[in-house]
């Protein structure tokens, strides 16, 4: 059985200089599509859940499929994690589901929309990481708040997100906070924010560094080597699938994601897990259009499903080679959450801050 940390994952992929996409899950056929995209590349996956996530497909039926994609594909470390936990309850009941990491979002309060301060951050973030760490658990933390250096404004989507406008300080997360932000909670990974936002509309145009602040993640990864960064919101929102989405029917007025080189770049300066959803959530659309414009009579939803899972398993494959998560797989043998749970309390994983 190959689930596996984030932090064994992350360890390793700082080790040989890669990162690895998250990708988010809600039913079978995204689970599916991304296992399928491993196997082909060789590459261990992220697979997260967000609160909707879990809402939308029941946490029991989740922890089965994962279960099963985990026993269809032994070879393929899972690293199976909640995405945007809004407080504790939310943490604890993902382990309790067979999540091997947890996302605690600290820099929104619990209703997922209201910037928190630095104390309440700190204060729960750190509460998440001793219970996680006590059952060899990883935690992501985040410092700084999602939203657009264009417009000001939080990213609210659905689920979660700021809403109304964000000063400067908020939207780029200031590396000197970073470090004791590190240092006071013991989290195994950090998401920053420097501009990108959750969703399809981030850019009205293709990002250069003032909207998009990568110079935000080098000089946090220059005061802390050994932390990894998680860039959210890292979807890049190919013009092939706004195309093929509007071709058949849809309205997505044109925009602009995050470029696979600048996550390229982030990479080689700290960056080890890369959240996406939305470009995934569009190749499955634009399939789905496609197949049902050009067959009106069509009613057997396997006949959509499957181009649009070809379609996931196709960009999933890209992004795990881009990332230079191919080939990773074989190299890893997947420690388990009790001796993760001995390496924390032994203080070997605790963080190294200069
Ligand atoms: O950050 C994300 C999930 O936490 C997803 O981001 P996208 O909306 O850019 O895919
Ligand atoms: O924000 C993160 C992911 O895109 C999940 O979105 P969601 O909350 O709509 O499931
Ligand atoms: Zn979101
Ligand atoms: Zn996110």
């Amino acid at each position: 059985m190959a689930r596996i940390t984030l932090r064994q994952l992350l360890d390793h992929a700082a080790e040989y200089g890669y990162g690895v996409p998250a990708f988010n899950i809600n039913n079978m056929e995204q689970g599916l599509a991304i296992m399928a995209a491993a196997d082909a590349v060789d590459a261990p996956v992220i697979i997260q859940a967000s609160r909707g996530a879990r809402q939308y497909a029941n946490d029991v039926v989740l922890a089965r499929l994962i279960d099963a994609l985990v026993e269809l594909y032994p070879h393929i470390p899972v690293c199976m994690h909640l995405d945007h936990g809004n407080n504790e309850a939310t943490c604890v009941t993902a382990m309790q589901h067979g999540f091997t990491s947890v996302m605690m979002d600290g820099s929104l309060k619990e209703d997922g929309k209201t910037p928190a301060d630095w104390d309440y951050n700190v204060g729960i973030t750190r509460r998440v990481t001793e219970m996680a760490h006590y059952g060899g658990v990883s935690v992501e933390g985040e410092l700084g708040v999602l939203g657009s250096l264009e417009t000001g404004m939080g990213d609210k989507e659905d689920g979660h997100g700021a809403e109304g406008k964000l000063s400067h300080d908020q939207l780029l997360t200031n590396p000197d906070e970073a470090v004791k932000f590190v240092k006071e909670t013991q989290v195994d990974a950090l998401a920053i924010a420097m501009g990108t936002s959750h969703g399809a509309y981030k850019f009205t145009r293709k990002p250069d560094g003032a909207i998009l602040a990568m110079h935000v993640i080098e000089e946090i990864h220059r005061r802390l080597p050994e932390t990894h960064l998680v860039m959210h919101g890292s979807s890049s929102v190919p013009q092939d699938l706004q195309d093929i989405i509007n071709q058949y029917g849809g309205k997505m007025p044109q925009t602009w994601g995050v470029p696979v080189e600048e996550i390229q770049r982030g990479i080689k300066h700290g960056v080890r897990k890369i959240n996406i959803d939305t470009d995934n959530r569009m190749a499955m659309t634009g399939q789905i259009r496609r197949i049902l414009t050009e067959n009106p009579g069509e009613f057997d939803p396997r006949k959509y499903l499957k181009p649009a899972m070809e379609a996931m398993t196709k960009l999933c494959k890209e992004r795990l080679e881009q990332f230079g998560t191919a080939g990773q797989a074989g190299k890893i043998k997947p420690v388990s959450l009790s001796e993760m749970a001995k390496r924390y309390r032994s203080g070997e994983l605790a963080p190294k801050i200069a």
